[in-house]
């Protein structure tokens, strides 16, 4: 890579500030420079959805870029919402993500109110070439939203580990053990390597 930028397309502002804070920091920073996008997002697993849309997204660009979803995953569901999380946030918020779970736990308990975060990078080298994918996972529970409710479901998810949400802890605090920060650590690795090419 001749610079030491990458193309981060997404039209989600609280991810692209942590995905900056997070890779501002190292031994070798990598700066990120943003391109707004509308990509269309297919259906599928986690994976699937991601490589379509780094796909789009470096034909829309026209060369290298880095691509970001972000799964919310209940236990008691196998998995859903996952990829979907997005469209059951919007429409159903906080206290409807809480009550999908009501009847698998015990009021009052969190068994049964275990869930994971999923981020999954892609990075395209250019326009008709492989994605690669590069996963981070945090597990928790689902709890009654606590904190601001800035960014999506922060706020009802408590990770493993602290008496918080994520919306509660100090953002630094997030930035080192969220979904985000363990996927963006496997591609900080591979994005270096591509300097030394
Ligand atoms: O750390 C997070 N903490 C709480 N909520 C989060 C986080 N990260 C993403 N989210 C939300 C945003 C969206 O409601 C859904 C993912 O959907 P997703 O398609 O990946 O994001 P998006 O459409 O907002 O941005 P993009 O333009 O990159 O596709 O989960
Ligand atoms: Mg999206």
């Amino acid at each position: 890579m001749p610079d030491k930028s990458i193309v981060f397309v997404t039209g989600n502002a609280n991810k692209l500030r942590e995905v900056k804070a997070i890779l501002s920091i190292g031994d070798v920073p990598i700066d990120v420079v943003n391109q707004e996008v509308d990509i269309p997002e297919i259906q599928g697993s986690t994976q699937e959805v991601a490589r379509a849309k780094c796909a789009a997204a470096a034909q829309a660009v026209g060369g290298p870029c880095i691509t970001e979803d972000t799964a919310l995953c209940f236990k008691a569901l196998n998995g859903l919402p996952g990829p979907y999380i997005k469209y059951f946030m919007q429409d159903v918020g906080h206290a409807g993500l809480n009550r999908m779970l009501d009847g698998f736990t015990k009021p009052g308990s969190l068994e049964g109110r275990e869930a994971w975060a999923l981020c999954t990078f892609a990075y395209s080298p250019g326009p008709g070439q492989e994605v690669l994918i590069f996963e981070g996972k945090t597990d928790g529970h689902v709890v009654p939203a606590r904190g601001p409710t800035t960014f999506g479901w922060d706020a009802t998810f408590q990770p493993d580990g602290f008496t918080e949400t994520y919306a509660e802890m100090d953002p630094k605090v997030k930035n080192t053990i969220s979904h985000r920060y363990r996927a963006l650590e496997k591609l900080r690795v591979h994005l270096q390597a591509l300097r030394k090419e």
